[in-house]
């Protein structure tokens, strides 16, 4: 590693305490310059250390207290610096040091600079910070002043072509020529970074259509936007003349924005990038002339805009020493997008060919040694920033070949015996999700059944409710309009013939239909017993029970085989009944109600009880406690009902082997007790109880299993309410909420409850049939206790 090039060593300078500053890990160092020649031997510049730190102590600003009581001192090696503060002196480290009083720029370019420029000409990249509080030289030391030119117009006469310098031009026409032999073409860009924007001031320049390249003071600048690590589409300057074009960046650079501080009459107050590239090489120059690093207050700024300037300003330098930082210290993240400033520098920090060359500005005034400390105390971080070399590539030889072979086919065998893992593993998902589609498909149609049985099953329930409906009008109509005995005397008409027909009935068998139903009872005259007429009417009422069972309800279906009887049977509309209409009591909604129960009562229980009617001819004139039994026949019982007439029962007697007088009591209520009709079941009267006004169905219970179990009967059961259409069984949970009164009464003429029990085998209901399907059935209708 070639050592730094030390300053000749000033005798009037004193010397130290050694340094305290951090030694980098591996340290850049400079190229020996050879005499004669002004160029390095670059070969010898280690690519390990990016960051090369170099301090530039600027003239004293007031030329008198310049030598008094220094508190900047460089020692003799020129590469730290003695900073005297009150607790003692600070010694840092740099990589070089200049003190302008001794060195002017042409010195320090050639002792410093030179070297790196030229290997920008041969295809290195270097970028060139210059950093430091304001007034510190930045500007003056990248740019120069009208008696000697800076880094950058010095930089430019090396790369297109050494030559001298004229007085008044920035770099000799003889540069121009050089440049011109060697066949170097350069294309320079130059941005302004100010308030996080990126400005391209040549824009500016060709856009005032200067048409030479001239700026234009007052030319507006365009932004440019920023795409990775670049700036988009800057303007460029082309060309192989050295003065012609550092003339323009020389106008450019004027364009910069600038403001009095109280550090610096002319302040600038943006950072300026000259991007210089050499194509034909792929060399890169950066020469970064930052704004100044101070605070706000040491500024002198006033104002929100001129604070917030300064707050942009310091956004940049921080970003950058926070990126410098981030990199000494070795961290994974780097902030390079923390400012504009730092994503274009990204490369520089970055790109391994990049070297990055910190000229640390100070000034020895004392009033600024907080400030020269800071920049000193950056520059010693930046110098640790060490980015690791690279390995060197091992030749490869036929062993080691032999070798990469054998391990690339052995992971050539693993990544094939994987892909063949995850082949199976899709095929068996790939199964997976065929039987998984295949069910859904199944559980698709199985939906789809069952949506089309509820639309059937909706579509049957609604034509039933139209049904009821209609045949409840046709009700309503039929007795307003008086014409019900002409209905029931139709009804008991057409019985009356079809016994008649009956070869084995007894014709003598007369009815008086008008004493009937003008009088309001059943009057039987001289009826001979005939059982055939009880069995006849039993067996007709089943069937038709048999055809509306495929109703909902056995009241919904026997009422239209009775208006059919009417509609058939116009012969029988006598006038006889059509005579009588005038004889009728009105009849009350009380005795509607009450005679289509004694209808559906009869079909369902009556006649039971006529066909029970022990074969004597005989039968219990209900209502009439004292009466004796009068023969009724069941056909009698049959029209007494359908007329409405009033059927009245005291005793049970003549039904039951026995009257029943247990669970009697005063004041109670009358319960008249039968078993349901079915296939199974006649349907006959059990007993006649009389229980407590407020009993419910379960202390009924009670009552009959007492009374089950003094006849040896141990015959499981539910009451059925006849009243609701489908005369439901009631769940035996329920009878200790339903009251006996809920039970149908016998009839508006005889005060007792009629109760109806449904034996149960094995404790279960025997079937009902449900106008549902068979699927809603199975879906659990609510009307089946189970
Ligand atoms: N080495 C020097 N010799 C003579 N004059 C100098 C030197 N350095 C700086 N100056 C003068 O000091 C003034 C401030 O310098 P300059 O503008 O370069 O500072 P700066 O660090 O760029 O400040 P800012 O950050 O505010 O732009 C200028 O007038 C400049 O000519």
């Amino acid at each position: 590693m070639a050592p730094t090039p030390k300053p000749t060593p000033n005798p009037n300078q004193t010397y130290h305490t050694p340094s305290r500053t951090p030694n980098p890990r591996q340290r850049l160092q400079f190229p020996t310059p050879k005499a004669g020649c002004g160029t390095h031997n670059l070969s010898s510049v280690p690519t390990e250390h990016p960051v090369e730190v170099i301090g530039r102590i600027r003239d004293h600003p007031d030329s008198k207290e310049r030598n008094h009581n220094p508190l900047i001192e460089i020692p003799p090696d020129g590469q730290s610096i003695k900073v005297r503060t009150d607790i003692g002196y600070r010694d840092f480290t740099l990589d070089g040091v200049s003190v302008s009083e001794n060195e002017n720029l042409e010195v320090f370019y050639n002792k410093f600079v030179k070297s790196r420029v030229e290997g920008v000409r041969v295809g290195s990249k270097c970028t060139i910070m210059m950093y430091g509080p304001t007034g510190s030289g930045k500007s003056h030391t990248m740019f120069g002043c009208a008696r000697e030119p800076g880094i950058v117009y010095r930089a430019l006469k090396d790369i297109l072509g050494d030559g001298t310098h004229e007085q008044g031009d920035p770099v000799g026409e003889e540069a121009d020529e050089t440049g011109f032999k060697l066949g170097i073409f350069v294309r320079v860009a130059v941005l302004e970074i100010y308030n996080e924007e990126i400005y391209d001031l040549l824009s500016a320049n060709l856009n005032a259509g200067a048409g030479n390249g001239i700026a234009k003071g007052n030319s507006q600048k365009t932004r440019l936007e920023i795409i990775g690590k670049k700036a988009k589409n800057p303007t460029y300057l082309s060309g192989n003349e050295a003065g012609k074009i550092s003339r323009e960046v020389a106008k450019v650079e004027k364009r910069r924005i600038v403001r009095s501080t109280l550090c610096n009459e002319r302040s600038s107050r943006s950072h300026c990038m000259i991007i210089l590239d050499v194509p034909s090489v792929g060399g890169r120059l950066m020469l970064v002339d930052m704004a100044g690093s101070e605070n706000i207050e040491a500024a002198g700024q006033t104002g929100f805009e001129a604070k917030m300037q300064t707050a942009k300003i310091n956004q940049g330098n921080i970003a950058l020493k926070r990126v410098v930082e981030s990199i000494a210290n070795g961290d994974s993240h780097v902030p390079f997008r923390d400012s504009k400033l730092t994503m274009l520098l990204q490369d520089s920090f970055l790109d391994d060919k990049s070297k990055i060359l910190m000229i640390l500005c100070a000034s020895p005034d004392p009033r600024e040694m907080h400030k020269t400390i800071s920049t000193l105390e950056y520059g010693a971080k930046a110098k640790c920033i060490v980015r690791a070399a690279h390995p060197a590539t091992p030749k490869p030889t036929s062993q080691s070949n032999a070798e990469s072979v054998t391990l690339l086919a052995s992971q050539i065998a693993l990544m094939n015996q994987h892909i063949c893992e995850l082949q199976r593993d899709k095929q068996a998902l790939l199964k997976e999700r065929d039987q998984a589609l295949k069910s859904l498909s199944l559980n698709e149609d199985e939906l789809a059944v069952v949506r089309f049985e509820v639309k059937r099953m909706e579509e049957k329930v609604l034509r039933q409710d139209n049904e009821i409906e209609s045949l409840k009008n046709r009700l309503r109509e039929f007795e307003c309009g008086g014409r019900e005995v002409v209905s029931f005397g139709h009804v008991t008409s057409r019985l009356a013939e079809m016994v008649g027909d009956d070869q084995n009935m007894v014709k003598s068998m007369e009815l008086d239909y008008s004493d009937q139903v003008s009088s309001g009872f059943v009057d039987v005259k001289e009826v001979k017993e005939d059982t055939s007429v009880a069995s006849w009417a039993c067996n007709l009422l089943p069937t038709i029970e048999e055809e509306a069972s495929e109703a909902r309800n056995l009241h919904l279906h026997l009422l239209p085989t009775i208006f059919e009887a009417e509609e058939s049977e116009e012969v029988e509309k006598e006038v006889v009944q059509e005579e009588r209409r005038d004889e009728m009591v009105p009849v009350t909604e009380a005795d509607r109600q009450t005679r289509i129960e004694n209808i559906f009562r009869l079909c369902g229980n009556y006649r039971e009880l006529a066909k029970k009617d022990d074969n004597k001819g005989h039968i219990q004139k209900y209502g009439d406690e004292n009466a004796e039994p009068s023969p009724l026949s069941a056909k009698s019982q049959l029209v007494a009902a359908l007329a409405g007439s009033p059927i009245k029962v005291k005793s049970v007697s003549p039904l039951c082997p026995k009257e029943a007088k247990w669970g009697e009591m005063e004041g109670g209520l009358d319960v008249y007790v039968k078993w349901e009709v079915s296939k199974e079941s006649s349907g006959s009267m059990i007993t006649k109880l009389t229980v407590p006004k407020d009993s419910t169905l379960s202390r009924l219970r009670l009552v009959l299993e007492a009374h089950f179990n003094e006849k040896n009967n141990n015959q499981d059961f539910v009451f059925l309410l006849l009243k609701d259409p489908m005369g439901a069984p009631v769940a035996k949970e329920m009878e200790a909420e339903m009251q006996v009164t809920n039970l149908p009464k016998c009839s508006n003429k005889i005060d007792g409850y009629l109760a109806s029990l449904r034996p149960l085998k094995n404790g279960v209901h025997r079937p009902i049939h449900l106008p549902l399907s068979p699927l809603e059935n199975k879906l659990g209708s609510p009307l089946v206790s189970t």
